[in-house]
C-alpha cells in the first residue's frame, strides 16, 4: 500500500492526474487499452488537472473504457446521476470514444440494471476488452478510482450492510442506501478487489475519522468497507493534509 498525502487539494489533483496518465500509458503499452472505474461524489472533482496540459494531450484517450463502480438508479440526465456528474466535469472535455463509455442501462429498475451492467461486463471480458484475474476469475479493471464517505463506505457497499458480503455477484442492486438516492447498483467486493490498481482519493475535513480508523493505528474488530480494499496490485491513497489530519 502506498500513502500520498499532499500539502493541498490543488496538489492532490495533480499527483493523481500524474498517477492516472502513468497507469494509463503503462496499461495501453502491455495490453492496447485501459479500463478505468470512476465513483461518484468528490472524486470527479479531483480529476480536473487531467483534463488539462499536458494529460489532455499526451494520454491515447481513443484506448480508454470507463465505467462505473456505483451508480445510482435516475435518469442519466438526473442531477443525482454519477454519470452526469463524470459527464459534466470529466467525459465531456476528453476525447473518450462515446462507445467507450459503458453507463447503466437508466431505463430499467435496480435489480434488471445490475443484472445488464453484469451482462455487459461479461462480454467485454469475452473480447478481452476487460481483463480476468488468473486468481479469482472476475473481471480485473486496469485501475479503480474510489471515494470514501464519512461512514468509511466505498462504492455503494456501506458499513453494516449484507451486500458487503457478497461473494458470487459482479455487480448488485441496493434498495435501502442510507446515502440518498436509496436505488443504486454497485460493484461487489469479489470485483474491486480483483482489479490491479486502486487509487482511493479523500479530500477535506468530512473523513477524517475514517481515514484514521482505515490508516491509523486503531484496532477495531468490524471492518469498515474501505478496510476490506484490496486490489492484486497496488492500493494508492491519495489524501490531502486536511484528510490525513488525525494520522
Ligand atoms: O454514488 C456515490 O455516492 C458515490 O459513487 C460514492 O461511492 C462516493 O464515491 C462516496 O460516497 C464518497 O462520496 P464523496 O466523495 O462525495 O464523499
Amino acid at each position: 500500500m502506498k500513502v500520498e498525502i499532499l500539502d493541498t487539494e490543488e496538489d492532490l489533483a495533480a499527483a493523481l492526474a500524474k498517477y492516472i496518465a502513468d497507469l494509463s500509458a503503462k496499461f495501453i503499452k502491455e495490453r492496447g487499452a485501459f479500463t478505468v472505474v470512476i465513483s461518484g461524489g468528490y472524486l470527479i472533482d479531483c480529476l480536473r488537472k487531467l483534463v488539462e496540459p499536458p494529460y489532455v494531450d499526451s494520454v491515447d484517450w481513443s484506448k480508454w473504457h470507463v465505467f462505473w463502480v456505483d451508480e445510482r438508479v435516475v435518469p442519466k440526465d438526473h442531477q443525482d446521476s454519477n454519470y452526469k456528474l463524470a459527464y459534466d466535469g470529466f467525459l465531456s472535455k476528453v476525447p473518450i470514444l462515446p462507445g467507450n463509455v459503458y453507463a447503466i442501462n437508466d431505463a430499467l429498475p435496480a435489480e434488471g440494471a445490475a443484472d445488464d451492467y453484469e451482462t455487459c461486463i461479461k462480454q467485454l471480458v469475452k473480447k478481452n476488452v476487460v481483463s480476468s484475474s488468473i486468481s479469482t476469475g472476475f473481471p480485473k479493471f486496469d485501475l479503480m478510482l474510489l471515494g470514501m464517505g464519512p461512514d468509511g463506505h466505498v462504492a455503494s457497499l456501506f458499513p453494516g450492510h449484507p451486500l458487503i458480503n457478497e461473494k458470487e455477484r459482479w455487480v448488485t442492486y441496493i434498495m435501502d442506501s442510507p446515502k440518498p438516492p436509496p436505488h443504486r447498483i454497485t460493484f461487489t467486493f469479489p470485483v474491486i478487489n480483483s482489479s490491479a490498481f486502486i487509487a482511493m482519493v479523500v479530500a477535506g475535513p468530512g473523513e477524517v475519522n475514517a481515514v484514521h480508523t482505515a490508516l491509523g493505528s486503531t484496532s477495531s474488530v468490524d471492518k469498515l468497507p474501505v478496510q476490506m480494499v484490496q486490489p492484486e496490485e497496488e492500493l494508492a491513497w491519495f489524501l490531502d493534509k486536511e484528510a490525513a489530519s488525525k494520522l
